[in-house]
């Protein structure tokens, strides 16, 4: 039912100048994001949009550049850097004489691809699938035609309603399925934290290297590669800081470390939504590393993109520690950061060659221990942060 990038296809990028100050930037994470596709880029057209309601969405010279790019390179696909409607993706497909997507799309594809757990899949056709239906709603006839050249299953109005019924079924199991996982999950977390296990979960931005020092960390052998969104499932171990351990009190000493979904400037939000199970371990974790890939030149738009995630998801009012990660690319040395009251902000570290690794452990002991102790003297049971499913 989705389009399926089998990698090796053909694309040309597509991007149009709004005037948003980050459009260098965005296009350089379309590179990225078609690069981790796996996809073969074989031209870029870069223009203005004619108009902001134009039904084209690029004007007809700018159409016609893409088209003969599109002819000169063999193209199978071209993708759009914007989010397009039905409309402006039909219109695209008959001017370009190609399959039009756009960067949703693409992002929910290598989800799809990347997602290994049960919980994992089921997030991701739960957003594929609300992403689907928004577009039936907002305009069917480009479904009808899509469909109309690739399956000939000449849809018509009942078609549309039973597709439209179909959907809302398995919409529909998706989210008891998860609800049911969820509850699970929330189970198990209570448990841990009734034993007062403390918990700490890795966030940043996409290809940082979470599952590199999570690695580094417990030494466990999670999945960690060069290419985008690696990580879609979070996985736990256990990690031993001897000095948060206290000889009278068994387990102590013990934190959960958490690895998660890397976060892109961005993050469609039918995403966002339907990873929230997943990510409120992040809201009810009692620390965050922020791992930043310091080798980065965008590294502080990252920053921003990921703290901007956590705030939509409620985990902004958790406590953060920044990891500089990469250093190996830098002429930086390990390190700490402190702030004006000498409490830890950031550490310097390289995953890869372990430069570091024991300032972030030593870090890691000194920012939950003070955790602790305020924890301890506020409220006998750390509130947990509410948020709506
Ligand atoms: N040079 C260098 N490369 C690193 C370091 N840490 C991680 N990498 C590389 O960066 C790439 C991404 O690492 P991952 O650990 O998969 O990153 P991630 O943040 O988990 O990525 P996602 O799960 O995709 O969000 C891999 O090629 C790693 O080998 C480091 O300290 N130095
Ligand atoms: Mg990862």
């Amino acid at each position: 039912m989705f389009d399926r990038h089998q990698g090796g296809e053909r694309v040309v990028l597509a991007a149009l100048d709004l005037g948003d100050p980050d459009f260098a930037e965005s296009m350089a994470e379309l590179r990225l994001l078609a690069r981790g596709a796996g996809l073969d880029i074989r031209g870029e057209v870069q223009g203005r949009r004619s108009r902001p309601d134009a039904a084209l969405f690029v004007g007809s010279g700018k159409a016609d550049e893409i088209a003969a790019l599109v002819a000169a390179t063999d193209a199978e696909v071209v993708i759009f850097n914007h989010e397009l409607s039905p409309a402006q993706e039909r219109n695209l497909e008959r001017r370009l004489h190609c399959r039009v997507i756009d960067r949703v799309s693409l992002i929910l594809d290598i989800f799809a691809r990347r997602a290994r757990s049960a919980e994992g899949k089921l997030q991701v056709e739960l957003a594929q699938l609300q992403h689907l239906s928004t577009r039936l709603v907002r305009g069917w006839t480009h479904l009808e035609r899509q469909r109309g050249g690739v399956g000939m299953r000449g849809p018509g109005e009942k078609q549309l309603e039973t597709d439209r019924r179909l959907i809302g079924i398995r919409v529909k199991a998706l989210r008891e399925r998860l609800a049911k996982l969820g509850k699970q999950r929330r189970t198990q977390r209570r448990s841990r934290s009734r034993h007062r296990v403390l918990s700490v979960a890795l966030v940043g931005y996409t290809n940082a290297g979470k599952s590199t020092l999570f690695n580094a960390l417990t030494r466990a052998g999670t999945y960690a590669a060069d290419q985008l969104f690696a990580t879609l499932d979070t996985t736990t171990r256990k990690i031993f800081l001897p000095r948060l351990a206290d000889a009278d009190e068994p387990g102590s000493g013990e934190v959960v470390l958490s690895d998660t979904v890397g976060f892109i400037t961005r993050l469609p939000h039918d995403l966002v939504a339907a990873f929230r199970a997943t990510l409120e371990a992040t809201a009810e974790a009692d620390l965050l590393l922020h791992v930043i890939d310091a080798s980065s030149p965008v590294r502080e738009r990252q920053i921003e993109a990921v703290d901007q995630v956590l705030r939509e998801i409620g985990a902004d009012a958790v406590p953060q520690l920044r990891v500089y990660n990469k250093l190996d690319l830098t002429a930086a040395a390990p390190g700490v950061g402190r702030d004006e009251y000498d409490r830890l902000q950031s550490v310097y570290v390289s995953a890869q060659t372990g430069a570091g690794l024991e300032l972030l452990r030593d870090a890691l002991s000194e920012t939950l221990l003070a955790a602790r102790e305020t924890g301890a003297s506020e409220t006998p049971s750390s509130p947990s942060t509410v948020h709506s499913a």
